[in-house]
């Protein structure tokens, strides 16, 4: 039996590209460039799955000219803000995603974010390696504990709940905000708040960990962004898009919000030039999944399901 042919957009790891390799006939470009509209309407007609990455984008318009010989696409993500899953089921074709596997390294990548934006890393990092540095006092780069402060996690979902599981070891006290409230078990003593505006009000730092979604764009505007005490540590590993870019920096500038952590903006790859000035920004280009060992277990992921489709099951990951 001959096997399915499977587009991969783009460069995933060796291991992963290896296995695909052994299981499919795989078609993929090592220009390592984002699959644009045409690309995947045409690669369509060629291939039975797709492996794309959230930097291909499954548009209504997209999927409405999709050829009828591919069944699944799998995605090499857990977020899946880029497909029009309407779209996609509405033509029969299977959507997987990659949940639990790229939960710590995004939850430790939004931890890096947190301690260097309260303790001034940008700053701090930038007057050593310049050579700048001819100065000491008690009062130079003073930033914020995390020891005995509130953290307000928004979506307590697999990357949420790891964040809470490695701020619980920095002594915080964790409280969240999730469309649902967590057994006793997750939940691991985090108070819950049933809604925004009430973990808002104590979040001396707020990390976001909920996808992007209609309900969640521009979930911080300028009054939510009000409603945290001043001087909150904004964090934000999720997507650019649930940050009204332009009220933070108006936030930042009137000194309400302290510091942010940013590794995700609303236009990628690029990020937001008007960041770039404040020593109280740290960010990283959308990042939070890039381990070696995550990166493995992503694709093994993808391939998993894609395994099940082709043995007609159900995936796993199917959504
Ligand atoms: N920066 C990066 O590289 C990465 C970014 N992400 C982003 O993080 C998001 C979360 O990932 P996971 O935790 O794995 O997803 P998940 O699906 O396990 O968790 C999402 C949680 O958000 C909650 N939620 C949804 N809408 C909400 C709302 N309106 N208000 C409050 N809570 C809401 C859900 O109930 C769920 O508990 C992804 O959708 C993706 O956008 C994920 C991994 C890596
Ligand atoms: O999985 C996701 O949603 C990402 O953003 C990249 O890992």
């Amino acid at each position: 039996m001959s096997k399915p042919v499977i587009w991969i957009t783009r460069t995933l790891s060796n291991a992963t590209l290896e296995r695909a390799r052994r299981d499919y006939e795989v078609i993929w470009d090592a220009a390592d460039t984002p699959g644009s509209a045409e690309d995947i309407i045409k690669m369509s007609a060629s291939v039975d799955g797709i492996i794309p990455c959230h930097s291909e984008h499954f548009s209504a318009d997209v999927v409405a000219q999709l050829d009828p010989r591919l069944k699944i696409v799998a995605n090499h993500s857990v977020g899946v803000d880029h497909c029009d899953l309407d779209a996609l089921r509405g033509k029969g074709i299977v959507v997987t995603n990659t949940p639990d596997v790229l939960s710590d390294a995004t939850a430790e990548l939004a931890m890096m974010l947190m301690l260097g934006a309260a303790r001034n890393a940008v700053a701090g990092d930038r007057t050593v390696r310049s050579g700048t540095w001819d100065f000491w006092s008690p009062a130079f780069l003073v930033g914020k504990q995390l020891t005995g402060a509130r953290l307000g996690i928004v979506g307590m979902g697999g990357v949420g709940r790891a964040f809470a599981r490695k701020a619980r070891g920095f002594d915080m006290e964790i409280h969240y905000h999730n469309r649902s409230r967590l057994s006793p078990e997750d939940e691991a003593g985090a108070i819950y708040h049933e809604t925004l505006e009430s973990l808002l009000a104590v979040s001396d730092f707020l990390s976001l960990h909920c996808p992007a979604t209609p309900e969640t764009v521009g979930l911080m505007n300028a009054d939510r962004l009000a409603q945290l005490p001043k001087g909150a540590v904004l964090v934000n590993t999720a997507r650019g898009n649930l940050i009204d870019e332009a009220a933070l920096v108006d936030a930042l500038d009137a000194g309400h919000i302290g510091a942010a952590g940013l590794d995700c903006f609303v236009t990628e790859p690029g990020g937001n030039p008007a960041f770039a000035s404040y020593d109280n920004v740290m960010m990283m280009p959308h990042v939070g999944s890039a381990t070696v060992q995550t990166r493995d277990a992503m694709g093994f992921k993808a391939l998993d399901n894609l395994d099940a489709f082709f043995r007609g099951e159900s995936p796993p990951n199917a959504l």
